[in-house]
């Protein structure tokens, strides 16, 4: 791609956030929210602006159940949705609890046919037709979502079929679950596509993907290109194993595209507050790397990389850090600097150096970084002891 040719646009428009930071986030090794999190996390997202949240199912506990109903009485803006297995018992227990949908799930691989629910195809389907045609009749207000769970470790014909039927039954979503992080960019475009092909007109998609070989934000990205509508994410990426696609860097990728898009449809300087509020719920440190607000996302460094960041940051950064509450930061004192930054960092505490006298501090500092960390204390210490001497 040269520099000059346009990204192609998705516009925000097109797709909404479904976040289970409360749903797949629960299942995180150190995810254990209490009543009052739960209430935290529903308004933080919720001031954030995602469309939806979607929560555990009411079957984990009575404690869990009477949750939902203290969410569902926020009147948040955030429309609600509980995740529950495709059976009648869930439904019946989820439907009164003031949600605003169901998200039913029904594993459709090899796998889990043989060994979590030991149901075939035909029976699949025969449970989806009573549990979606029960509510279609009772609860014709509630949104209705299948997933076919472990889709990309399924039969594409035993896929097609499922998918199929519920279409035909009138369901507002199917999902794609990425369940153990297997799918590649490519095959996740390809069966979206397929599927898009199957269901009735106004059917979303919605995709799920975790994160055990390092795509569920590309995979994200792929479903939406092949046109998807709904994507899956959880604050910091929390759930099974290492997780999913996580808000932050599903935003990111997005914001590349639309990026006042997404200004409109979403609070992005809430971001920062999102991501260490469940490093503080989970007990762990926002990661390092985390994109846009890990410690060091914004950290520029190298003299190469610092000369262009001072006359226009868009040089080396893809994101104005700002727009998501963050700051950059400037690493000038390092062995890896150069003369452009030094002199700017020596403008700006009001010290000036000739040509000559810009080298040799920049090789004296380049000299002492060599040997030691160096901070910007001792930088500005540097500095102006060079000035006096
Ligand atoms: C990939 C995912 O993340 S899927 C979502 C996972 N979420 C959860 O598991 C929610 C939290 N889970 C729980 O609290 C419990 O597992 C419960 C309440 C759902 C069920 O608890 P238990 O009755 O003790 O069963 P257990 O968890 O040991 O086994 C799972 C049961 O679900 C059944 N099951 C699995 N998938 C489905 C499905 N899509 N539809 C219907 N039943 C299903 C299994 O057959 C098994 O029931 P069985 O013992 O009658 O064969
Ligand atoms: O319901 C879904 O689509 C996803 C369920 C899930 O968490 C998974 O398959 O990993
Ligand atoms: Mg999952």
């Amino acid at each position: 791609m040269t520099t000059d040719s346009p990204a192609p646009l998705i516009p925000a428009h097109s797709w909404a956030i479904i976040d289970s930071t409360l749903r797949e986030g629960e299942q995180f090794a150190r995810g254990n929210f209490k009543t009052g999190d739960k209430v935290e996390i529903a308004r933080a997202l919720d001031a954030f602006g995602v469309e939806f949240i979607e929560v555990t199912t009411p079957m984990v506990s009575a404690q869990t159940a009477q949750d939902i109903r203290q969410l569902t009485g926020l009147g948040l803006k955030a429309r609600i949705l509980t995740h529950v297995r495709c059976h009648m018992d869930d439904v019946r227990r989820a439907v009164d609890l003031g949600v605003d949908g169901l998200d039913l799930l029904f594993g459709t691989s090899s796998f889990l046919r043989e060994f979590s629910h030991g149901k075939n195809i035909g029976q699949i389907i025969d449970t989806a037709s009573e549990v979606i045609g029960w509510i279609k009749e009772n609860r014709p207000d509630l949104q209705i979502r299948f997933s076919a769970e472990d889709t990309f470790r399924s039969e594409e014909a035993d896929l097609m079929a499922v998918y199929r039927a519920v279409s035909d039954l009138g369901v507002h979503r199917v999902g794609l679950a990425d369940t153990v992080g297997v799918a590649t960019p490519r095959q996740v475009y390809t069966l979206v596509r397929e599927v898009r092909k199957i269901i009735h007109a106004e059917c979303g998609i919605e995709f799920h993907g975790h994160n055990d070989t390092g795509c569920a934000v590309s995979n994200a990205y792929e479903a939406i290109e092949a046109g998807a509508t709904h994507i899956d994410t959880t604050i910091l990426g929390i759930g099974e194993r290492n997780g999913i696609t996580p808000l932050g860097g599903f935003l990111a990728r997005m914001f590349t595209f639309d990026p006042q898009g997404l200004i409109d449809k979403y609070n992005l300087g809430v971001l920062p507050e999102l991501d260490r509020m469940i490093a503080r719920m989970v007990d762990l440190p926002i990661p390092w790397n985390n994109y846009l607000t890990g410690e060091f996302a914004y950290n520029h460094k190298a003299g190469m990389h610092l000369k262009a960041i001072y006359l226009n940051p868009g040089a080396y950064e893809a994101i104005p850090p700002g727009v998501f509450g963050v700051g950059r930061r400037i690493q000038a004192a390092s062995k890896v600097t150069g003369k452009h930054a030094i002199a700017y960092r020596a403008r700006e505490l009001g010290l000036h150096y000739g040509e000559d006298a810009l080298r040799r501090v920049t090789d004296h500092i380049k000299a002492l970084a060599e040997q030691d960390e160096l901070d910007d204390a001792h930088l500005e210490q540097v500095l102006r002891e060079w000035v006096s001497a």
